[in-house]
């Protein structure tokens, strides 16, 4: 990692923070991880270590003991999130203050403010955090009320297809996927994302009936390439069957950006630029689709757990009992004290099937940055690779890797009691929830512990850290929860790393050179001479 660049000159002068190293917990943790506590000793891992290193907020529980750590260790953790002033950082962002920004050099300057979007339940008696944010909220939450009414009420719509990219998809799509057991009956939500034009039309040749169908364009910006464009195609695809989209298109999108045009759609939501993309899924950019698809108080009760679990984010200050801290620390130790450069998140939960994936938008675009809030170079590891896939199907593909591969990998897994159908059979003395739920503690286990044998081919040398959260099932409250978690985890974690989790410059240089090549695409469109001699023309003339 560079610590010097030509092109970043430091403005100005004196951090409020230390340097990561100078934390005197940087240091004491440094001095832990020379020896950290060994997972595959013998009886490491008992009956007492697993009822102390657990906690629970939100009906979700987190269970540590298969961590590399000891209570010294998470003694230190905590006193390095004192250090870091992590609560502060947290509190300035769920009061409003402008906390996306780097110190001195241009960049977004614009408050975090997702917490907002479901600080709604309070009935007042304690103020909301950032209450013009909540009472703006409000006013979209009751539109989206009545309009979930007016369409229950008139069976227009059967069916959604809802076209966004990044955050503006993978949050929702996850959402409604995790709750298909919550689904209203004849409603169905399908959705467009890449602007390769098989997914558009993929969608459009599988909708039963094209009359009944809304077509819910969803962009912060209203200027994103692949939304633009498929929604053109929609559109498009609608007239030549005969239909009007202005009766059939609705929108969310930011106030004043260029598809704030209610004239084009039949209803128009709106989220704020407080709202990051990739933490909006709980404001309007995932609530007109969820409402629509499980109804309005499915999408309220994921609101209330995702509320429950911003209390005990800011509220909670035991890092013990403090669910997204304790997580976010365990993942800070493993990444920059045990040295691990990924993290697999592995849910035994079909339904989950899209989370992982929301999770690498959450955590990558979110922590995958090289400066801190002041524009300098860090010299420690920030976000880790974030990768996974549901079990047990992924324990027949990859697992091999996770328990004998040269790369140590660690593990988050999630897992629930009871399914969400309740479709079960008792074959052979068990049911398959409880076929699922086996495989998930072996796997945790087995990569703690490990198994020795004189045959190295057999041998698992364990000492693989993970953690299992475990709810009772996954429904609306409990995936709000969930989701809530991992948002804070990371938040959490970019504070403890002192950098900007809010904006996303990484993806804007690609954008950059895509508008590039399109112009060649024009040219070579409207049969005009392209330049042989620069890098781009030469790499579009290699398309077969
Ligand atoms: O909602 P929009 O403005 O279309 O943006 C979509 C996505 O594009 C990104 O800016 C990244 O390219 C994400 O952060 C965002 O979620």
């Amino acid at each position: 990692i560079p610590t010097t660049s030509p092109g970043l000159m430091r403005l100005k002068g004196g951090s409020s923070m230390p340097t990561w190293s100078d934390n005197p917990a940087v240091i004491k943790l440094r001095e832990i991880a020379k020896n950290p506590y060994d997972l595959s000793a013998k009886d490491a891992i008992s009956p007492a270590r697993i009822n102390m290193m657990q906690a629970s907020a939100c009906g979700l529980k987190l269970l540590y003991a298969t961590e590399r750590v000891d209570e010294a260790t998470v003694d230190a953790l905590s006193n390095l999130a004192k250090e870091r002033d992590v609560f502060g950082k947290m509190k300035a962002m769920m009061d409003g203050e402008v906390i996306n920004k780097i110190e001195s050099y241009e960049s977004e300057n614009r408050k975090v403010l997702h917490t907002a979007m479901r600080d709604v339940f309070d009935k007042r008696n304690e103020a909301p955090a950032a209450k013009e944010a909540s009472d703006l909220e409000m006013t979209e939450l009751s539109k989206l009320k009545d309009w979930c009414n007016k369409l229950d009420k008139e069976k227009t719509f059967t069916d959604l297809i809802l076209i966004g990219i990044g955050g503006s998809d993978l949050g929702p799509r996850a959402l409604y996927l995790a709750l298909q057991g919550y689904k209203k009956d004849n409603r169905r939500v399908h959705f467009v994302s890449n602007v390769d034009p098989d997914d558009a039309a993929m969608v459009l040749k599988s909708i039963p009936d094209l009359s009944k169908t809304l077509v819910l364009v969803c962009s912060k910006s209203g200027g994103t390439l692949e939304t633009l464009t498929n929604e053109q195609l929609v559109r498009d695809y609608f007239v030549k069957k005969g239909l009007d989209p202005k009766k059939h298109f609705a929108c969310v999108t930011g106030k004043g950006s260029p598809m704030d045009n209610p004239a084009e759609y039949l209803i128009s939501f709106y989220m704020f630029d407080y709202i990051g993309g990739r933490y909006s899924a709980t404001s309007m950019v995932g609530g007109p689709m969820l409402a629509f698809g499980l109804g309005y108080q499915n999408y309220e009760m994921i609101l209330k757990g995702a509320h429950d679990m911003d209390r005990n984010a800011i509220g909670e200050k035991d890092v013990r009992k403090n669910l997204p801290l304790l997580l976010a620390l365990l993942g800070v130790w493993n990444r920059n004290f045990l040295g691990h450069q990924t993290l697999a998140v592995l849910p035994y939960s079909q339904a989950l099937v899209r989370f992982t994936a929301h999770l690498q938008q959450l955590d990558m675009e979110s922590n995958g940055k090289h400066i801190d809030r002041e524009g300098r170079f860090v010299d420690y590891a920030t976000g880790p690779i974030i990768w996974g896939e549901p079990g047990t199907n992924g324990q027949h593909s990859f697992y091999q890797l996770i328990h004998q591969g040269t790369d140590v990998v660690p593990c988050e897994f999630v897992g629930f009691t009871n399914s969400q159908f309740g479709m079960d059979l008792d074959v052979k003395g068990t049911t398959s929830q409880q076929k699922l739920n086996s495989n998930l503690l072996a796997q945790s286990l087995a990569m703690a512990q490990g198994h020795i044998t004189s045959n190295p081919n057999k041998c698992f040398d364990g000492n693989r850290p993970n953690c299992v959260i475990l709810g009772k099932k996954l429904d609306p409250y409990t995936l709000g929860a969930l989701l809530a978690l991992y948002e804070h985890k990371v938040a959490f974690q970019g504070f403890l790393w002192d950098i900007n989790s809010f904006d996303q410059e990484g993806v804007q240089l690609g954008k950059v050179l895509a508008n590039q090549f399109l112009d060649i695409y024009q040219k070579v469109n409207k049969g005009e001479a392209v330049p042989a001699t620069d890098n781009l023309s030469a790499l579009v003339q290699q398309m077969p």
